[in-house]
């Protein structure tokens, strides 16, 4: 799939939103990819997965263990997971620190992929792979749907995303006027109680 062809499932899906937004790094953008209404459509879910699971045998080869970070690494990771053959987990924040809970667990030597649904900064993939660092397994590598930073993230690890685009976004304090005018609202989870 092309970088068009993903943005136009998107648009299908009424995912490509315009206004003021807060993203999870606290920086700001006037573009937001509301990845949930994505996934709310299993067919969507699966054509998005499909196609980044063949470049992911391409680019590392056999995987053992999916761990994506909650809320929205869950949906693509199961569904990834489902394509490689694989077993989904996932982590999750307690006070604010992502850990694998609910019985997860990765044995000595699988080989781990962490996969996202959207990469802006790379924060919350470091975080996972962080996350990672106090389990047994191997990191091979990283996938996500759509790569906000245009391949210039470092997220620790190989990243292979679906698609690279260049959406703007600015510190709080730097707001472009346009931006400055409009009430700013916060799609995400990081930071909710
Ligand atoms: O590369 P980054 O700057 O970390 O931004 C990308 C992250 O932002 C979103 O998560 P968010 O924390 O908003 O919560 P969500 O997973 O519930 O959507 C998205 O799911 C990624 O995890
Ligand atoms: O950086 C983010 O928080 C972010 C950007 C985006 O477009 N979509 C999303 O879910 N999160
Ligand atoms: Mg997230």
């Amino acid at each position: 799939m092309t970088n068009e062809d993903v943005l136009a499932v998107f648009r299908e899906a009424g995912a490509l939103l315009e206004g003021h937004f807060i993203l999870s790094s606290g920086r700001r953008s006037p573009v937001f990819l509301q990845k949930a209404l994505v996934f709310s459509q299993p067919d969507l879910s699966e054509k998005l997965c499909k196609a980044l699971a063949s470049k992911l045998t391409a680019a590392f080869g056999k995987i053992d263990v999916v761990a994506g970070p909650a809320v929205g690494g869950i949906i693509p990771g199961y569904e990834l997971a489902r394509h490689l053959k694989a077993r989904a987990i996932f982590a999750e924040r307690v006070d604010g620190k992502l850990q694998f809970r609910r019985g997860f667990s990765i044995a000595e030597g699988e080989r781990v992929l962490i996969a996202e649904d959207i990469v802006t900064t790379g924060l919350s993939f470091r975080e996972t792979v962080e996350a990672l660092d106090k389990l047994p397994g191997e990191v091979v590598g990283g996938a996500c749907i759509i790569d906000r930073s245009n391949g210039k993230a470092d997220v620790g690890c190989k990243l292979v995303s679906l698609a690279a685009v260049d959406f703007p976004d600015y510190a709080a304090d730097d707001l472009p006027p346009e931006l400055a005018a409009m009430e700013a609202v916060k799609p995400g989870s990081r930071g909710l109680a």
